[in-house]
């Protein structure tokens, strides 16, 4: 008896046993499991091979942020969800699910006014900007002005490459093509040497091709990556909006006034406030111009006695601009011979005295695209004295020598970032290579 009751007690024992091991195994699975799951939920975000395929898009602080998905700008036309969306409801479907929108508190009814408020004298109507039209409406407006350059470089050259297998004399008629269009003699061999070798490579026969290679030789020959942001918008230093400033400078009559009241006349247009620094003090004609444009933009100018100090004016333009924290400051400077050693040291000093205060944020040298070479010797020494970030390319619609932009870009290494296409307000252009290519062969 006591034998059985000893087995039964063993049998118990073991069974307990093995129920506490079960028991235990599974707890340590189950554990590991929603440890393995939260790790497969932590390093999902890393997303390793992941390449953005466009840059990141900024835009001014101090504004409410957006909601996180508005429905109403998900791109996806087709119905299907794009990248980063959830599992959205498609576009064309007849209800959307539930969405959590922020409801607005609760605001208190308007009071009556007790007493009428002492009447304030209206203030007089802001001017109204005027209207300027869209960058692409500038490039329309290029391909119609370059026809004189068109005719001299892009025509002959299609007329040249399309007629199929070309000899030494053909060549040497597109070397003599380029040339004369102010490309320079460098462009012109490395574009030639260019055209050659792809004309056989890729077995051009037709003219579509030769233009297609055409347009891609020339492209690439003018930077079409290159940055021609005009860097006329305000920053922050120490917390303090800074006012951009932008140095006009050039020879005597290249467009530099007029390029100052058109760039001021865009600005003001998107709602920007400028202020024009009339630092040409030589000639009291171009003060007199300037302020014209001030009053026509709706800008402040700020301009001093004739034959004063350029420099004192230009440092006076910028201190009002930084006190008004304008956005920008377009500072316009009398035309210089480069030639003259006394006027580009004024130049110089300009900038300098400028600097005091303010970093300058673009210098634009202004050159006349009808000067052709001549504008490339303006260029270097104009660069070697202010340090030219930018170029102004004025009169193209008068010239059969828009080739000068390939030469001065390389030679400089400064881009060409507008283009003056005529004497009227909106005649100022954003220089963009490919447009500027299909207009040359349009
Ligand atoms: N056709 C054409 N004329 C232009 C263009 N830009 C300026 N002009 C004209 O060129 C002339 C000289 O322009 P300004 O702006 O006075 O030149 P500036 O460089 O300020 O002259 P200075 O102060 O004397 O050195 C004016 O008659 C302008 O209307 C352009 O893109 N195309």
């Amino acid at each position: 008896m006591a034998i059985v009751s000893d087995t039964l007690m063993w049998i118990v024992i073991a069974v307990a046993a093995v129920v506490v091991v079960a028991l235990v195994a599974g707890l340590i699975v189950a554990r590991n499991r929603r440890i393995s799951l939260e790790r497969e939920r932590e390093e999902k975000p890393k997303a390793g091979r992941y390449q953005a395929g466009g840059g990141i898009a900024f835009a001014p602080g101090g504004e409410d942020a957006p909601p996180r998905h508005p429905v109403e700008e998900r791109t996806e036309a087709d119905g299907e969800p794009g990248v980063g969306d959830d599992a959205a409801v498609p576009r064309d479907a007849p209800r959307r699910g539930l969405v959590d929108v922020g409801l607005p508190e609760e605001q208190p009814l308007p009071q009556p006014r007790q007493a009428p408020e002492p009447e304030v004298p209206a203030a007089p109507p802001e001017p109204e900007p005027e209207e300027v039209p869209s960058a692409e409406g500038r490039i329309e407006r290029l391909r119609g002005r370059l026809s004189k350059s068109r005719s001299a470089l892009g025509q002959s050259l299609l007329g040249l490459l399309g007629a199929g297998d070309l000899d030494e004399d053909s060549w040497q008629d597109v070397e003599d093509t380029l040339l004369v269009a102010d490309l320079g003699a460098s462009t012109t061999t490395e574009i030639v040497q260019r055209l050659r070798a792809q004309l056989s490579a890729r077995g051009v026969r037709t003219s579509d091709d030769a233009r297609a290679l055409l347009s891609e030789v020339l492209t690439e020959a003018l930077g079409a990556d290159s940055d021609r942001a005009v860097r006329a918008l305000p920053h922050t230093v120490d917390g303090t909006k800074q006012p951009a400033v932008v140095l006009v400078a050039g020879v005597n009559g290249t467009g530099k006034t007029t390029t100052t009241g058109k760039l001021a006349r865009v600005l003001v247009s998107q709602g920007r406030s400028v202020v024009l620094g009339a630092a040409d003090t030589f000639r009291a004609a171009a003060a007199d111009q300037l302020q014209t444009w001030s009053q026509r933009v709706g800008a402040e100018v700020v301009r001093g006695k004739e034959g004063a100090d350029p420099a004192s004016v230009a440092f006076d333009a910028v201190k009002r601009g930084v006190d008004a924290q304008a956005d920008a400051v377009l500072i316009d400077t009398a035309g210089r011979l480069h030639t003259k050693t006394g006027l580009m040291d004024e130049l110089g000093k300009v900038k300098r005295v400028v600097e005091k205060q303010a970093k300058v944020d673009e210098v634009l040298l202004v050159l006349d695209a009808t000067t052709g070479q001549n504008g490339l010797a303006q260029a270097r020494v104009f660069s070697e004295v202010i340090d030219v970030t930018g170029i102004v390319l004025t009169k193209l619609d008068g010239t059969a020598k828009g080739g000068i932009v390939f030469q001065v870009q390389r030679e400089l290494g400064v881009p060409v970032k507008l283009v003056g296409l005529g004497e009227g307000p909106d005649d100022l252009a954003p220089f963009e290579a490919a447009a500027f290519v299909d207009a040359l062969l349009d």
